[in-house]
């Protein structure tokens, strides 16, 4: 099973996927293998560091390079050697960060259109000011985490929400406001429960 974290800058998706892969491990009695975009790779770490002087389109297109190889070479032989796979970060985060950078929808969509569909994404949402706060306490921002603001990924966030429903992705959103990393990896459970029952009845 192939699961996706997302939502904006800063609401929690590294804290609750890590703790999710760990909870889930025990819950489903299964291996789970914890991914990130951009991806540990070679061409992912050179993107990080790239991503001040890179943008717009050439971004755009780099990103979804690296995801076409995080697909082909890690997330499918992880699943195809019986791991649940949780990605932190995948294609709605290129139909936000990259709007964010002046791309247009449908052009991210067309670099992105061909990946694997995840069996569910969650979206991670809370309080706009409660995720400004945590930006405002870090040393630096990146370059787009100092263009966007949290209540521009939101609403980015509900436009490409809406946008893969259209093309029929399974996304739940997760309301994280006054739950701690804890409690909402618990909501995720419970959401995750009948999915992972469905698989293993199959
Ligand atoms: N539910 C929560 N309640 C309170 N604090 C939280 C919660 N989730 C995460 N945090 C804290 O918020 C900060 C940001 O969390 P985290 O790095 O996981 O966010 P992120 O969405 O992965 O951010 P980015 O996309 O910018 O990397 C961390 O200090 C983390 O401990
Ligand atoms: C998946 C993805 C990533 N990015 C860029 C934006 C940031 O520079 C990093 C993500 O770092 P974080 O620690 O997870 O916040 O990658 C992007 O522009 N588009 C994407 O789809």
């Amino acid at each position: 099973m192939f699961i996706v974290i997302e939502g904006p800058n800063g609401v929690g998706k590294t804290t609750v996927a890590g703790l999710l892969a760990t909870r889930l491990r025990h819950r489903a009695g299964r291996p789970v293998h914890l991914t990130t975009e951009p991806t540990r790779t070679r061409l992912g770490k050179l993107l990080r560091e790239a991503e001040a002087v890179i943008h717009g389109r050439a971004l755009a297109l780099a990103i979804a390079a690296d995801r076409t190889m995080h697909v082909e070479d890690e997330i499918i032989p992880a699943l195809d050697a019986g791991n649940i796979v949780i990605s932190d970060r995948y294609v709605q985060s290129s139909l936000v960060l990259q709007r964010v950078d002046a791309v247009d929808l449908r052009e991210i969509w067309i670099y992105n259109r061909y990946v694997l569909q995840p069996a569910v994404s969650l979206y991670l949402t809370d309080d706009p000011h409660v995720i400004g706060a945590r930006l405002a306490a870090r040393p630096s921002l990146t370059r787009l985490e100092a263009t966007g603001t949290p209540e521009r990924e939101l609403q980015l966030y509900g436009q490409a929400i809406e946008f893969l429903d259209r093309h029929s992705w399974h996304q739940v959103k997760i309301d994280c406001r006054g739950r701690n990393p804890d409690q909402v990896v618990s909501v995720i459970l419970d959401t995750l429960d009948p999915l992972l029952a469905r698989r293993s009845a199959a």
